[in-house]
């Protein structure tokens, strides 16, 4: 089967000072992958080489979007993502207007982006402004419009990182659901060891050299596995 995600050599300078070298990943449909690495290493910069955002030096990268409708759709840490000028349900219902302008009437978007919002888990008022929102409502929002996107791949630069832990543990836990429901494929930055070992299939460590980790205990019984505690150990010596 050919992979959601192909990269292969590839090459990335800021002013001469290279950030990623030869880099090699494949990313296979319905996984989700979490990167690690020391601040710095380019973890940033390799999300926004695969977004186009940035333009690499060298290599190959590939995204297969045949069966979907985008290549790739960027979920940040800031909570300004959203139009705060639009309300909650016309934050998620945009992207439907845009996509299926042909296909759907007013009332069907709308009646779509309630179930992407229900799905997400958003229980608030769908006519609130996205300053009214607390941060994980808005991520839930953010995630809902990513979601109506239909990207081949979902890219996440530490979503979670400025939410309380509560909050956090809990998108952790809805995003596993989703990603598994909707097999999602998911390229997940973090900075944090524990969520990677929680949410992820596979951890890539970014460093001098690219440590790839596959995950293979069940994510339910993850954090009371000794196999687990000794990768923690692992990653923390190669990323302090
Ligand atoms: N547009 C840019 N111009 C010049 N240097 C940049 C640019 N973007 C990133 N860098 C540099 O490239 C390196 C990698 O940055 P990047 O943000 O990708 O790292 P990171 O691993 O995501 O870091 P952190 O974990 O701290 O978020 C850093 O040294 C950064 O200063």
């Amino acid at each position: 089967m050919k992979p959601i995600l192909e990269i292969k050599n590839l090459n990335k300078s800021y002013k001469g000072s290279k950030v990623i070298s030869d880099l090699s990943l494949c990313i296979m449909k319905g996984e989700f992958v979490s990167i690690l690495g020391k601040s710095g290493c380019g973890k940033s910069t390799l999300l926004r080489l695969i977004a186009s955002m940035e333009t690499k030096d060298e290599g190959y990268i590939e995204i297969n979007n045949s069966a979907y409708d985008y290549k790739v759709f960027m979920i940040f840490q800031n909570f300004n993502q959203l139009f705060p000028w639009k309300t909650v349900l016309q934050n998620v219902s945009f992207p439907l207007e845009k996509r299926k302008k042909s296909k759907f009437r007013k009332n069907d978007i709308v009646s779509l982006a309630r179930n992407y919002l229900s799905l997400v888990e958003y229980d608030d008022d769908l006519n609130k402004y996205p300053f009214q929102l607390s941060g994980g409502m808005k991520q839930k929002v953010a995630l809902a419009r990513a979601l109506c996107l239909n990207p081949a791949l979902f890219l996440m630069d530490e979503p979670f990182a400025s939410l309380d832990a509560q909050t956090r543990t809990s998108m952790q836990n809805l995003l596993v659901d989703l990603s598994e429901k909707k097999e999602m494929t998911v390229l997940f930055v973090t900075h944090d060891i524990l969520e990677a070992l929680n949410i992820s299939d596979r951890i890539v460590v970014l460093g001098d050299t690219i440590i790839d980790i596959p995950l293979n205990i069940p994510k339910e019984h993850r954090l009371k596995n000794n196999e687990i505690l000794d990768l923690y150990d692992k990653i923390y010596q190669l990323i302090g």
